[in-house]
């Protein structure tokens, strides 16, 4: 029998998760292996965040272009190009692709292994073409895949998920949406806006699983403009000649044709083939290793988690935090190095963007609001829709969290996720400079509700009045 190959560290899965924690144990003195069956580019590159904000920028154009009467500029014969908007899509996304491959090029000689892995014990793997790998620790960066329910299945090309919709050749005439999580509403939203006729469904009556009832209702409000909504359903999918039919029941019924169905309902660790059996590791309800997210170790383990594997914060930012800290802890085991985890922060980029950020909810928690329907800078540029709301400890006002849906959002998203990540106070936040006419300027109104209620003091040398349209 061959001789096991040897490491510090191996890492199972060349994704973003992946890769940073192979970086992070290397930097941090251990030889490693990176184990993948493809290095073909990570989900973000290939078919998550970069292909689905191309989508989202064209649709953008479209958007824009559609309102511009508003301004008194008359757009005559405007046609979108489905395939041509399809290309340009899928061309800058095997570009970004392209760049992650480089990435895996560069690794020093002998690191990168092509194959798939599977524990044959808590140090050791067995890879898909019968070589076997001992490491004093291993990462599992294995990812989450989309879930297909088997009644889409039997639908064939017809049914699409986030895997195959970048592929079409063409933009569809009529589509169906199914799910209303960051995903479905991204992708129903840009279509729609791109001139195909759009329906979105989901059983529970929450899109995103929005926590805040202000924001959640201007976000239903925004979306009924652009396409048809159907929420509290269960849907039930049969093929039909050219496409699927749908029907539903629930909150509303119907029954109508689609050319295609985007299943949007949801992604699930990918777990399946990894014998976890045969590492010795505690399993939650879904079958995730039990683990700490201070170390993203599995209990008492040599073994760590990273990513959407560990389906704590599947978002892009957060796979590649757990990396870093895997990564340093497998190198470092058996001594745990303890990291404070960011505050948590997803923004969905719809138009206008949602943002939900920290907590809702402490002992004695006060909420400041504010609304961009007549905020001066909104206006000024026809997008004075959305609702902000911000949540602060009492007695000091110091911001645990926001939920909003606003122009610009995915700015505010970040100062405030920031503010809140380094303790501000409403009055410190209320100190700094605000530049004007800006939509920044729409937080002074909560923050100083906040103060108000708390109640803090307002700064005493910083005006408490309103700029014209702020
Ligand atoms: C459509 C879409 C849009 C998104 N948009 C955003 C966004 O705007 N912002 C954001 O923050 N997040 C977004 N996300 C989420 C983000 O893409 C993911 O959180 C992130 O890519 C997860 O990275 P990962 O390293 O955990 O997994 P991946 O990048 O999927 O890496 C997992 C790797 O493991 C490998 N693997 C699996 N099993 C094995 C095995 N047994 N042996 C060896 N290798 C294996 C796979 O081949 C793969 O290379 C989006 C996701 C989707 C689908
Ligand atoms: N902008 C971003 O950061 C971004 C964008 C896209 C995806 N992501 C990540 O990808 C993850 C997965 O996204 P997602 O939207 O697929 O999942 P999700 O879990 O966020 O939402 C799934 C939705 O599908 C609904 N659903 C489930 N089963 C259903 C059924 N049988 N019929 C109708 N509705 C059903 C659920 O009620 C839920 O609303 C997200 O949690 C997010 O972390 C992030």
């Amino acid at each position: 029998m061959a001789k096991a190959m040897q490491c510090d560290v191996a890492v199972i899965g060349a994704g973003t998760a992946g890769l940073a924690a192979e970086r992070a144990a290397r930097k941090n003195g251990a030889s490693t292996l990176l184990i993948d069956p493809d290095f073909t580019g990570t989900t973000c590159a290939t078919v998550g965040c970069m292909p689905s904000k191309l989508l989202i920028a064209a649709a953008k154009q479209a958007h824009a272009i559609g309102r511009a009467g508003l301004f008194g500029i008359e757009v005559q014969g405007m046609r979108i190009d489905g395939p041509s908007v399809l290309r340009r899509v899928r061309s800058e996304r095997d570009r970004f692709a392209a760049l992650t491959r480089k990435s895996i090029d560069r690794l020093p000689d002998g690191i990168a292994v092509r194959a798939r892995a599977a524990f044959d014990g808590p140090n050791r793997l067995v890879l898909g073409d019968g070589r076997t790998v001992e490491a004093r620790a291993i990462v599992i960066a294995t990812g989450s895949a989309p879930v297909l329910p088997d009644p889409f299945k039997a639908l064939g090309d017809a049914a699409l998920t986030s895997d195959s919709v970048f592929e079409l050749p063409d933009l569809p005439r009529r589509l169906a949406v199914v799910g209303s999580g960051a995903i479905g509403l991204e992708l129903a939203q840009a279509f729609a806006h791109l001139g195909v006729e759009v329906a979105l469904f989901d059983k529970g009556r929450q899109l995103a699983k929005l926590r805040c009832p202000r924001v959640h209702a201007t976000l239903h409000e925004v979306l009924e403009r652009d396409l048809a909504l159907h929420l509290g359903v269960q849907v039930t999918p049969e093929p039909a000649d050219q496409g699927a039919r749908l029907r539903w029941t629930g909150d509303d019924s119907g029954e109508a044709l689609f050319d295609k169905i985007l299943v949007a309902v949801g992604r699930r660790p990918q777990l399946g083939g990894l014998a976890l059996d045969k590492a010795g590791l505690d399993l939650d309800e879904h079958g995730v290793p039990l683990h700490d997210r201070a170390t993203m170790r599995c209990g008492d383990s040599a073994i760590f988690l990273a990513g959407d594997v560990a389906a704590d914060l599947p978002l892009l930012h957060e796979a590649s935090h757990d990396g870093a800290i895997a990564g340093r802890n497998a190198a470092a085991w058996p001594a745990p190095i303890r990291t404070d985890r960011n505050a948590a922060f997803c923004i969905t980029f719809t138009e206008p963007a949602l943002a939900t950020i920290g907590q809702a909810e402490a002992e004695g928690a006060v909420t400041g609001t504010a609304d961009f329907g007549d905020q001066g800078r909104a206006r000024v540029e026809g997008r004075n829709e959305g609702v902000l709301t911000l949540y602060a400890a009492a007695p000091d006002g110091r911001l645990i969290g926001a939920d909003l849906i606003a122009p610009g959002g995915e700015h505010l998203a970040h100062m405030l996720a920031w503010a809140i990540q380094r303790g501000l106070t409403a009055t410190e936040l209320l100190e700094l400079p605000f530049y004007h006419p800006t939509i920044e300027e729409g937080l002074k109104q909560a923050l100083r509700t906040i103060c108000r209620s708390t109640p803090i003091a307002l700064p005493q040398d910083q005006d408490s009045g309103t700029p014209a349209g702020a």
